[in-house]
């Protein structure tokens, strides 16, 4: 186990992955404002069906573990493949420490982990360190623990699974901003994403105008069925 000045645990998810890709700049100004909407993945969920995207997964799937929360931000992302070989202690192998190095003020972590939720790759002390970073949110394709701190740390996250076993000197974290999978969906670095209580919607950047457009004719038209135009 590695160890610095901070402890022998404080390079936990500090791994160096083998491929870095490019993260793109997104203009989220027109996003302004959408997470106080109400039901907008939903809403989003139509609109992308409608473009012919389906890069939305359900709370079934992976739900909120904390509530309440609806989310908007650019996706950074983590991947995980399984460690290829047996180690005799739990080292590290997580990373998202180094990812935390390449994320801005808003940004949303997205992880694929081990999509069965066997093991961890998301806790306390990385959310503590999320948060300091301004992460606004977390989304893993496998599992997290530590939930109790997660949950004191206020940050909103989206899991498949639960669990107290740690993904270190398990899983091998291999590329931060490459395209990942999370559940069916194809995930890039830069895609928007948008997670509240019902899913979560990945809306590729260049289609995001058209989403707006579509987003304000579809409330117009809600509020004026609701009465509050
Ligand atoms: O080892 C893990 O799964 C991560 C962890 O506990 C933490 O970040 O606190
Ligand atoms: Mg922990």
């Amino acid at each position: 186990m590695s160890t610095n000045k901070e402890g022998p645990r404080a390079a936990i998810g500090s791994h160096q992955p083998a491929h870095i890709g490019e993260l793109p700049e997104v203009d989220l100004a027109m996003t302004e404002g959408w997470g106080d909407i109400p039901g907008l993945s939903s809403t989003i969920s139509d609109i992308l069906d409608d473009l012919g995207y389906h890069l939305c997964v359900s709370c079934t799937a992976m739900p909120a573990r904390s509530t309440g929360r609806c989310v908007v931000g650019r996706a950074v992302t983590l991947r995980y493949l399984p460690e290829r070989r047996v180690r005799e202690s739990a080292s590290d192998g997580l990373i998202h420490q180094s990812a935390l190095q390449h994320v801005s003020p808003g940004d949303v972590l997205v992880i694929e982990g081990d999509g069965a939720g066997q093991y961890s790759v998301f806790g306390g002390m990385a959310a503590h360190r999320a948060v300091q970073r301004g992460i606004a949110g977390v989304v893993v394709d496998g599992a997290v623990r530590d939930v109790d701190q997660i949950t004191d740390e206020q940050l909103p996250v989206w899991s498949t699974g639960v669990t107290c076993v740690t993904g270190r000197g398990r899983l091998q974290g291999v590329g931060i901003n490459v395209p990942i999978r999370i559940q069916r969906v194809q995930v890039c670095p830069g895609d928007i994403v948008i997670a509240d209580d019902s899913g979560i919607c990945f809306v590729p950047p260049e289609v995001l105008p058209e989403v707006g457009r579509r987003l304000n004719e579809i409330l117009a038209e809600e509020r004026r069925i609701l009465g509050t135009r």
